[in-house]
């Protein structure tokens, strides 16, 4: 007689981001202005199956980076190449390490299938490398009974920190404002009636399909500052400063948004792209971007790490339903695509399978 219990199915989703304002100053301690671009983009099946899952690495700490010692020992482990950074490689790495130090710290994560599928472009900026950890830590810390449904706010704080140690293994030294957007749906230390208090943006996403990885991106901002210190310090005081005015012009918005505020919402636009080509974060199709919005009257900047990936457009509110089909005529044009999106979204989330779209259960292999 079979006496295993029945496979369990966890279907958990996170949202990605949009960074208005901050990106990369706030790796360094500054301000940064961001929200959730969707829902329900990013999900990851955690079967309880009984294949076999191995490996241990002494020490874990959930407080402490993963050491570079315990990264070795799992490439070695998952045949992964010395400082590889394939998406598929640091995908596994990531869940590896989560997997094994929750194991570690919560009791044996039962042998586990996990299936991610994302309807977010990865490394684009939109924050996949935090929704897809934001999902693996929740459904780790589930299947092994480390918190229950429905969340509470101490296990959200849970989830976000194993996803913070996600995001280290893929990004090296992430400001942890991603995680925190894919656990809360809103930033750090955003409180929750600020939504409330800023209007909804309508903004364009453009992806310029040029790959870049936030990892090497963050590392070369790193280097310019150490280089040029004088030099690069007060760029991201003005980001800083960029960011603070944004946040008031948004809270200074009334209901029914006022099109005297958008001028000065673009030109910050303007001002916060020179200040990304500056860092050393722009890239020619990011520039070309921004020069086809300006074409058709439009302010766009990068969005996330930079150096290809996606651009964020405003769109002003009502009237002649802007973006024109020109726009997105001359954008596709370049080999990019965009679509309209309004921010805002719920943070980590757990599924009933029953609920989830034809599509969805398609892609996860349940239908
Ligand atoms: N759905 C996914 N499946 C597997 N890996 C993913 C997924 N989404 C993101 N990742 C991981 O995140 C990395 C991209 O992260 P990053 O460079 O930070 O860009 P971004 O977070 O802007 O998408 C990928 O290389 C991959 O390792
Ligand atoms: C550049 C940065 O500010 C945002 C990176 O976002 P993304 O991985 O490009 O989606 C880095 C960070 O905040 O950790
Ligand atoms: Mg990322």
């Amino acid at each position: 007689m079979n006496s295993e219990p029945a496979p369990r199915s966890l279907v958990v989703s996170a949202p990605g981001k949009v960074i208005l304002h901050g990106e990369h100053a706030v790796v360094h301690g500054d301000v940064v202005l961001v929200n959730t671009a969707f829902k329900s983009k990013n999900s990851l099946v955690a079967k309880c199956l009984n294949s076999a899952l191995l490996a241990s690495v002494a020490d874990f700490d959930e407080s402490k980076s993963p050491s570079a010692e315990q990264l070795d020992a799992l490439r070695e482990f998952a045949g992964i190449a010395a400082e590889s950074s394939a998406p598929d490689s640091l995908a596994t790495l990531a869940f590896l390490y989560m997997c094994l130090a929750i194991s570690a710290k919560y009791g044996d994560v039962p042998s586990v299938d996990i299936i991610v599928w994302s309807e977010l472009p990865t490394g684009a900026g939109l924050g996949s490398s935090a929704a897809y950890s934001v999902c693996v830590a929740a459904a780790l810390l589930a299947a092994c009974g480390a918190v229950a449904c429905p969340w509470t706010e101490e296990e959200l704080s849970l989830i976000n920190s194993w996803a913070f140690q996600g995001e280290r293994v893929i990004h090296g030294n992430p400001s942890g404002v991603d995680n925190a957007v894919g656990t809360w749906g809103r930033g750090p230390g955003d409180d929750v009636s600020l939504a409330r208090r800023v209007p909804t943006l309508r903004i364009l996403l453009t992806n310029t399909k040029v790959p870049r990885s936030t990892k090497v991106l963050v590392a070369g901002v790193k280097d310019k500052i150490l280089k040029f210190p004088a030099i690069m310090n007060p760029v991201l005081d003005s980001i800083n400063a960029i960011s603070q005015e944004c946040q008031s012009v948004l809270e200074a918005m009334p209901g029914n948004p006022s099109p005297e505020y958008y001028p000065v919402l673009e030109e910050l636009f303007d001002i916060n792209q020179h200040h990304l080509n500056v860092l050393g974060v722009g890239h020619p199709c990011l520039d070309r971007l921004c020069r086809v919005t300006a074409s058709h009257g439009l302010h766009s900047k990068l969005t996330g790490a930079g150096g290809g990936g996606c651009g964020v457009t405003l769109l002003r509110p009502g009237g002649a339903e802007p973006p024109s089909a020109a726009t997105y005529r001359d954008l596709c044009a370049c080999g990019f695509e965009c679509w309209e999106t309004n921010i805002g979204a719920p943070g980590v989330s757990l599924h009933c399978p029953s609920a989830l779209k034809a599509e969805v259960l398609r892609a996860l292999g349940m239908s």
